[in-house]
């Protein structure tokens, strides 16, 4: 699914965390949000979500407009830097609440909790509780919920900064290769550059809630367009 973003403000209290935001996102690209805290990363991500209401401007979704539209009817998948998993459910009970909404019968929700599971290499945890799981296993179960009722958009805020960094590697590259194979469009938010350059095909630099620039990790690199994105990068390159 395609998404435009035109114009969009939020202010909490007198903080302006977005100022007059406009991007365009192509069906089925994989894009990272980039910036300092405080920069309106995760603000953005939650205007796209529906979980947060702009001020002004519009949220359009495949060109329809999204703007007032709930959550649950984006067709999106969301997942937080905590994978806030049911402790209490395996991991294929897990990935099955997500279906619980969809009206399936019970042999077609098995057929996909195994799809996801196979698809995450996850087919030996089924049984599982999350606290048997490794942080990465988990973070890999609470993409394939997000993934389960087929979302058109994939949208992640922080989803590797709670492990340690060589699990965060391996997870780039699964996720690169998991975009590849499903080809849904997808926002995460970083404030990791490196993950942002590995990751995105389109890295969108934000900061004090604007866009101050948008390119590919070359682009951006070779070209940076104004002194903070310069001394941005260069601050995190390593
Ligand atoms: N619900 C809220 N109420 C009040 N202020 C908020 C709310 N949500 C975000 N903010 C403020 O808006 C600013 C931007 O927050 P946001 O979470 O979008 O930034 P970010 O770029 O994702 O930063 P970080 O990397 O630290 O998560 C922050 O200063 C934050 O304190």
């Amino acid at each position: 699914m395609s998404i435009l973003v035109e114009n969009i403000s939020k202010k909490f209290g007198s903080f302006q965390a977005l100022d007059r935001v406009n991007l365009e996102i192509k069906n089925g690209s994989l894009v990272g949000l980039l910036g300092p805290s405080g920069s309106g990363k995760s603000t953005l991500l939650r205007v796209l979500a529906g979980l947060e209401l702009p001020d002004s401007g519009r949220i359009w979704l495949e060109g329809q407009d999204a703007t007032q539209m709930k959550l649950q009817d984006r067709e999106i998948g969301f997942v937080f830097q905590n994978y806030a998993l049911f402790p209490h459910l395996t991991v294929f009970e897990n990935i099955a609440f997500g279906l619980e909404v969809k009206n399936l019968d019970s042999l077609l929700k098995k057929q996909r909790v195994q799809e996801l599971l196979k698809l995450m290499q996850l087919e030996k945890f089924g049984n599982c509780y999350p606290n048997q799981l490794s942080g990465g296993q988990r973070q890999r179960v609470a993409l394939a919920r997000a993934l389960a009722v087929e979302p058109k958009v994939l949208l992640l805020d922080e989803p590797f900064a709670a492990l340690d960094a060589k699990i965060r590697k391996q997870l780039r590259s699964w996720l690169r290769e998991l975009h590849h194979q499903i080809s849904v469009t997808t926002v995460f938010v970083t404030h990791d550059y490196a993950e942002a350059m590995e990751l995105a095909q389109e890295i969108v630099i934000l900061e004090k809630g604007q866009i101050l620039q948008i390119g590919t990790a070359q682009e951006l690199s070779d070209h940076p367009t104004n002194s903070f994105v310069e001394e941005f990068l260069e601050l995190n390159k390593d």
